[in-house]
């Protein structure tokens, strides 16, 4: 096995008896002691780049984070594709480590050259940043094949193709397969797939999502997680021998793609955007999330409910018809603003705008009261996401 930095022993998601292959994904450069950063050389050698893919609120970010929390001295650099205007996925990635560069509105792989990746490649491959790796979280609506090949088209040649990760929600994955049937062809590029969120099946549930992953997957190697917490040397210990893909792409796969940009995942899905400084009523807000339309499959980022909880604002996932509030404490010398972004398909992107803005509160007289928060409450759930050991 390589050597690793990180030298820790594997997670216990690596005693999973259905990691099919023990095949980690990267290669790391020369070790150095952790607990000598300042001993750690500028780095020389090529610094692998991880495309992390995944359809809407497959937990992309989550294992990101996860990796970021539990990387102890490896390096990561993060690149974000946030669909939508607002960088929620990069927000919640800020604050874990100093190289978050956003990637902006849209869709990376709809980018038809190649320059503004190089341009964000360039800022974090610079010596000094000594990364060694850096991970590009796709938005939710990319396409991987199409972040694959502008990773390999990059100029830059300090960076190595590293890998793609594809993460499968196990609760969601039949209803994301109807839906979406390039999830069959997604899969079986992929080097390391995911089926996160095991919490939200049975056990039979999660050997069938299994099972059919695996089969789609082919070589690629398939581990089960929660709260995306994989074993990180799955991704940073693996040595690409020169001049190798890893994974199942053709040349010609990589080279031109399908061809038919109807192929788009994110085609026929609109994104609603909404930041506002007057706080929310959890009231109204409630009574549109309840009521909200079927093709709106993801809403994520951050309500501030005012005086009805004036020291937390709420993050907000809803994947699906599941729904999720997070409280958490405003960050010191923060705007107080709500910043939601919904992504949907089939929907009335100005009815929701206005539905929207229909929510913030109006005046002292539409304040809320102290009832007014139960119904948010019965969305949060703080033991979900235990907290990892440092
Ligand atoms: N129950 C459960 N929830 C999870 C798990 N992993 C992630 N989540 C939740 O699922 C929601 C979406 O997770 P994200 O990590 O934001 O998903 P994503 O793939 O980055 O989402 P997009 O950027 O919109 O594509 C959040 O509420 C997470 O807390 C899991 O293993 N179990």
């Amino acid at each position: 096995m390589p050597e690793t930095v990180s030298g820790h022993a594997p997670g216990p998601e690596t005693a999973s008896a259905r990691v099919s292959v023990r095949k980690p994904i990267l290669g790391i450069p020369q070790p150095w002691d952790p607990k000598e950063p300042e001993a750690r050389p500028l780095t020389t050698q090529q610094i692998p780049v991880v495309v992390l893919a995944g359809f809407l609120g497959a937990g992309k970010t989550t294992l990101l984070n996860h990796l970021l929390r539990s990387s102890r001295g490896t390096r990561i650099g993060v690149m974000v594709n946030d669909f939508g205007d607002i960088g929620i996925d990069a927000m919640r990635i800020a604050g874990q480590v100093g190289s978050t560069v956003s990637l902006g509105n849209g869709c990376l792989c709809c980018a038809v050259d190649v320059s503004e990746l190089d341009e964000y490649l360039e800022v974090l491959t610079r010596p000094e940043s000594r990364l060694d790796v850096i991970v590009i979280e796709a938005s939710g609506l990319a396409e991987p094949q199409e972040l694959v090949r502008m990773v390999l088209a990059s100029e830059n040649d300090r960076i190595v193709y590293g890998g793609l990760v594809q993460v499968v929600d196990a609760a969601e994955f039949s209803a994301t397969r109807e839906r979406h049937p390039e999830t069959d062809r997604h899969l079986p590029i992929a080097d390391l797939v995911v089926v996160n969120k095991t919490d939200r099946v049975s056990g039979a549930e999660l050997l069938a999502v299994h099972e059919t992953v695996a089969g789609l997957a082919g070589k690629a190697v398939v581990v089960d997680a929660t709260h995306g917490r994989i074993d990180p040397e799955l991704l940073f210990d693996r040595v690409v021998p020169e001049g190798e893909i890893e994974g199942q792409m053709s040349i010609e796969d990589i080279l031109y793609g399908d061809g038919d940009p109807r192929a788009h995942t994110h085609t026929s899905y609109e994104t609603v955007s909404l930041t506002a400084a007057t706080p929310l009523h959890p009231r109204r807000l409630m009574a549109f999330l309840d009521a909200r339309p079927e093709g709106l499959y993801r809403i994520k980022g951050f309500v501030d409910f005012g005086a009805a909880d004036p020291d937390n604002r709420y993050a907000v996932h809803a994947v699906g018809r599941f729904l999720r509030f997070y409280p958490e404490r405003w960050p010191g010398g923060e705007e107080r603003l709500t910043q939601l972004v919904l992504i949907g398909s089939g929907v009335d992107a100005a009815g929701l705008r206005k539905e929207l803005a229909e929510c913030e509160q109006n005046g002292p007289q539409d304040a809320p009261d102290e009832h007014s928060m139960w119904g948010v409450l019965r969305y949060v759930q703080q033991t979900e996401e235990e907290p990892e050991a440092p």
